[in-house]
């Protein structure tokens, strides 16, 4: 299957959004990498065919996802940034719920709910009011819910938001076992979510995708650029405003840094291996100094 965007462009009033992106997914994971307002959710939208395009279009095997309609619909599994839940609901009749827009056949549902809540460990709130879930369960049901259709393209806008650490890697250990038939696309700005389960990273910035390929294609990228360096306190005022710091502790008598630089920052500086959190601070530096 092939997912295509073709010239896709997203303009609202003055903002362009998205503008003129071209790329074309297969089956595979896709982590888009983004700060906020970078246009993910936009793009995802269109993705979707919940928002139309200003111009260019978005196909599936050729023929355009807004002319497809149902069909496309049957294929599409979405997990949106913000979801509404009915407090009252339980999880289960939640699932049916959705199950039932959908159009899926009841017995097909309620054998998909229950095997779902398991795989998104909420078998034991099967009965439970969501009015009584935390956020991260919320967005485990969230999860669920996308998958009920058993999607051929399935979309997580920002899927982990207010998942706790354990539940963060039981989420990317499930999705990574079920990216074999599949085209999913993740959209986030916690790199950690998509560097090891990531097939490609596609990294997005005012509307345009500004790098893109596997996660080691990427960090050869800032190859040689990471250095580990200790700066002594008088040395250390400034350095944060010229250099793109990925992190510091401030120590004794210095503070030891990590910093990206096309240059050793200061003698003694050590080159270190580079992760894509670091890829992404050099991306993103500018728009953190101008508090965007
Ligand atoms: N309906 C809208 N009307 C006007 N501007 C919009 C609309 N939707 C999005 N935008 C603007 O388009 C830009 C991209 O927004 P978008 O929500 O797609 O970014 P994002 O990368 O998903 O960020 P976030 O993670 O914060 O949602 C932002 O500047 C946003 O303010």
């Amino acid at each position: 299957m092939q997912l295509i965007m073709e010239h896709l462009s997203k303009q609202f009033k003055n903002k362009i959004a998205v503008r003129q992106i071209d790329a074309v997914l297969s089956e595979g994971i896709y982590g888009f990498l983004g700060a906020n307002g970078a246009g993910k959710t936009t793009l995802l939208q269109m993705i979707c065919g919940i928002i139309e395009p200003t111009s260019g279009e978005v196909k599936v095997n050729g023929e355009n996802n807004i002319q497809m309609g149902e069909r496309f619909r049957d294929i599409l599994g979405y997990l949106p940034q913000e979801f509404g839940y009915t407090p009252g609901f339980t999880a289960k009749d939640f699932m049916l719920y959705i199950a039932s827009i959908k159009g899926l056949e009841p017995k097909y549902a309620k054998r998909k709910t229950i095997e779902l809540l398991r795989l998104v460990n909420l078998e034991k709130e099967t009965n439970s009011k969501i009015r009584t879930f935390s956020g991260g369960m919320k967005r485990r049901l969230g999860i669920a819910q996308a998958l009920l259709n058993d999607p051929k393209i399935l979309i997580l806008d920002e899927p982990t938001a207010g998942l706790d650490p354990k539940e963060r890697a039981y989420f990317r250990n499930i999705i990574s076992e079920m990216s074999k038939d599949k085209i999913i696309i993740i959209s986030t700005h916690i790199v950690s979510d998509i560097e090891y389960i990531s097939d490609q990273v596609l990294v997005m910035k005012k509307g345009d995708f500004i790098l893109q390929g596997t996660p080691e294609e990427l960090l050869d990228k800032v190859k040689g650029e990471v250095w580990s360096c200790r700066i002594p306190h008088k040395k250390w005022v400034g350095f944060e405003s010229r250099y793109c710091v990925v992190n510091s502790h401030v120590l004794a008598n210095d503070v030891d840094a990590r910093i990206v630089s096309l240059e050793a920052p200061i003698d003694g500086a050590v080159n270190v291996e580079p992760t894509l959190e670091d890829l992404y601070l050099k991306c993103f530096s500018d728009e953190m100094e101008a508090g965007e």
